[in-house]
């Protein structure tokens, strides 16, 4: 199911980071911003219990997320997602996945994976700015599955529709979280109308 996380806020920075003369320094701070305004629609729906809690004058119930919290970053463009993350959810783990796309056949190429042991208790965000054909996303839910993982969604700045469908149609089950749902892929992979390339534009090292 595909949320997209509609805000005065998001739209206004997202406006902004797509312009190719933001720098990267101000490029990471946009996208920290905007992952955190994201967080409460991202984590809405997260299963809590009842808790017993005291306060300076009664014993009264209070709330707890049932299950701990795993945030993983699809490297490296995810790691500018993180942040705004774990700003709001500090007590939160970090995974890391490594997929880079080839860029001639688009093809996602994995290449690290480190993850706590007890992967199948947690809720699993998986994050990455861009979801372009999906092929990263697919693999990096699909090794996530494979390590034990059930309870998994996914958050991204821009999809492409056809990233979209790819990703459902893969893990029909699977949450979406998106600022912006794009127009399209060009025919080099690239969402439009996009921002760019966006490890190289949080990491300093376009071309
Ligand atoms: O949906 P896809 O077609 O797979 O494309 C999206 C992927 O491409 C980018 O990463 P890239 O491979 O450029 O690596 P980087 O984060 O190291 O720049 C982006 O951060 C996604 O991971
Ligand atoms: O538009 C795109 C597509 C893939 N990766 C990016 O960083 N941007
Ligand atoms: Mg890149």
């Amino acid at each position: 199911m595909l949320h997209v996380v509609e805000h005065p806020l998001i739209a206004e920075e997202l406006t902004k980071l797509r312009d190719p003369g933001c720098p990267s320094p101000e490029f990471r701070q946009r996208v920290r911003r905007i992952s955190s305004l994201m967080v409460p629609s991202v984590t809405a729906n997260l299963e809590t219990e009842v808790v017993e809690c005291a306060t300076p004058l009664e014993i009264t119930s209070g709330v707890r997320v049932s299950r701990g919290i795993i945030l993983v970053p699809i490297l490296r463009a995810g790691l500018g997602f993180l942040d705004g993350f774990l700003d709001l959810i500090p007590q939160a783990s970090v995974a890391h996945i490594g997929v880079a796309r080839n860029e001639v056949t688009l093809e996602a190429e994995p290449y690290y994976l480190k993850h706590p042991p007890t992967i199948g208790e947690h809720e699993i965000i998986v994050l990455d700015p861009m979801l372009a054909t999906g092929g990263s996303a697919i693999h990096a839910v699909r090794t996530l599955h494979a390590a034990g993982a059930r309870h998994l969604r996914f958050a991204c700045l821009v999809a492409s529709p056809q990233g979209v469908a790819a990703l459902e149609s893969a893990f029909p089950e699977i949450h979406i979280h998106t600022a912006c749902l794009d127009r399209c892929l060009n025919d080099r992979g690239y969402i439009l109308p996009g921002l760019g390339d966006a490890g190289d534009r949080l990491f300093g090292t376009c071309a």
